[in-house]
C-alpha cells in the first residue's frame, strides 16, 4: 500500500526517465506559448529560459524524445508541440470527473485550462442532494450514489477530488474501486491507494507557507545588513521554483500513466 503517491521506478518501460517526464509539462507550456505566436523554430536556450530548465538538461531530455533539433536552426515548434503531446498522451481525450462541487470544484469546473490541454470534464459530482440537477459551468451535478455508474459509463480514469478533508478518503476509495486509476488531490489530507493508482498533490497553502519561509529569510538578511552585521542567514541562491517539476516533498512526481 503506497500513501499519497504511487512509487515508480526512476525509469519508465520506454526509457524516458521519470524527471524528464516531469519537466515534459514545463516545456509544453513554453512550446505552446511559441506556437501561438507563430514562432516556427526555437533554440536550446531560449526554451530553456522560457521553460525554467537548464540547456544542458534540455537538450539530454529531448534526446529521449529523439528529437536533437537542427544546429543553427534549433528545434521546430510545432512538431516539438506534437511530440511532447504524444509523449504526455494529451493527442488523446481524457475525461476527467470533479467530485465536491463547492467554491473550489466550482471554480475548477468553469476553468477553461482543462479543456485546451486534452481534459474534458465529463461528469460532476457532490454528495448534496440539493445541488443535483444543477449546472455547474454548464454542466449537471449529479449526486454520488451514481458515482460508480458514472465512472463507468464514461470511461473515466482521473478524478479530482474537491471535498472536505474528511471525505476525502472515502470518495477516493469509491473512485479507485470503479476504475479511477489517477487522483488530482486538493483536499487537504493524504490519500491512500493501492499500487498501480496515481495521486497528484495540490495544496496552495504548502506553497504559501514555502514563500513565507523564504520572506523570513530575506527579512532577516536585511535586518542583519542594516546592523552592519553579517547576514543572519547565508545568502541562498533559492531558484524561484514552484513550478510543477518538484512534488511539495522535493521528489520526483508520479505522473498519470500516458
Ligand atoms: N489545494 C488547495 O490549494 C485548496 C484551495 C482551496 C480549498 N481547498 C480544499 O478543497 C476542498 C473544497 O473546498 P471548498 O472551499 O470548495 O469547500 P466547499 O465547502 O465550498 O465545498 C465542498 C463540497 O464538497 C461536497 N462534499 C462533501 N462531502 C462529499 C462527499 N463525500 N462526496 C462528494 N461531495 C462531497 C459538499 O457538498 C460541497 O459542495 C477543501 O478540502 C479545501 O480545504 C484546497
Amino acid at each position: 500500500m503506497a500513501t499519497g503517491r504511487t512509487h515508480r521506478p526512476a525509469t519508465r518501460s520506454r526509457g524516458i526517465p521519470e524527471a524528464t517526464v516531469a519537466r515534459l509539462p514545463l516545456y509544453l507550456r513554453a512550446l505552446t506559448a511559441l506556437s501561438e505566436r507563430s514562432v516556427p523554430t526555437v533554440s536550446s536556450e531560449e526554451l530553456a529560459a522560457a521553460a525554467g530548465v537548464n540547456s544542458a538538461k534540455l537538450r539530454k531530455d529531448f534526446s529521449y524524445l529523439g528529437s536533437y533539433g537542427t544546429r543553427g536552426v534549433g528545434y521546430d515548434v510545432e512538431y516539438l508541440v506534437y511530440q511532447i503531446s504524444r509523449e504526455l498522451g494529451l493527442t488523446q481525450d481524457w475525461p476527467v470527473v470533479i467530485v465536491g462541487i463547492g467554491n473550489l470544484g466550482a471554480a475548477l469546473a468553469n476553468y477553461g485550462g482543462f479543456a485546451s490541454r486534452g481534459f474534458r470534464v465529463a461528469a460532476l459530482i457532490d454528495a448534496d442532494p440539493a445541488m443535483a440537477g444543477k449546472p455547474v459551468a454548464g454542466i449537471p451535478v449529479q449526486h454520488t450514489d451514481d458515482l460508480e455508474k458514472i465512472i463507468k459509463d464514461n470511461g473515466v480514469s482521473i478524478g479530482v477530488i474537491a471535498t472536505p478533508a474528511g471525505a476525502a478518503q472515502q470518495v477516493c476509495d469509491r473512485l479507485v474501486a470503479a476504475g479511477v486509476t489517477s487522483i488530482l488531490n486538493f483536499a487537504p489530507t493524504v490519500l491512500s491507494v493501492p499500487d498501480g493508482v496515481d495521486v497528484r498533490k495540490v495544496d496552495l497553502s504548502i506553497e504559501l507557507q514555502i514563500l513565507a519561509f523564504h520572506e523570513q529569510r530575506k527579512a532577516g538578511e536585511e535586518t542583519a545588513a542594516g546592523d552592519g552585521g553579517l547576514p543572519a542567514a547565508a545568502p541562498r541562491g533559492v531558484a524561484a521554483d514552484t513550478s510543477a517539476d518538484q512534488g511539495p516533498d522535493g521528489d520526483v512526481p508520479a505522473v498519470m500513466p500516458a
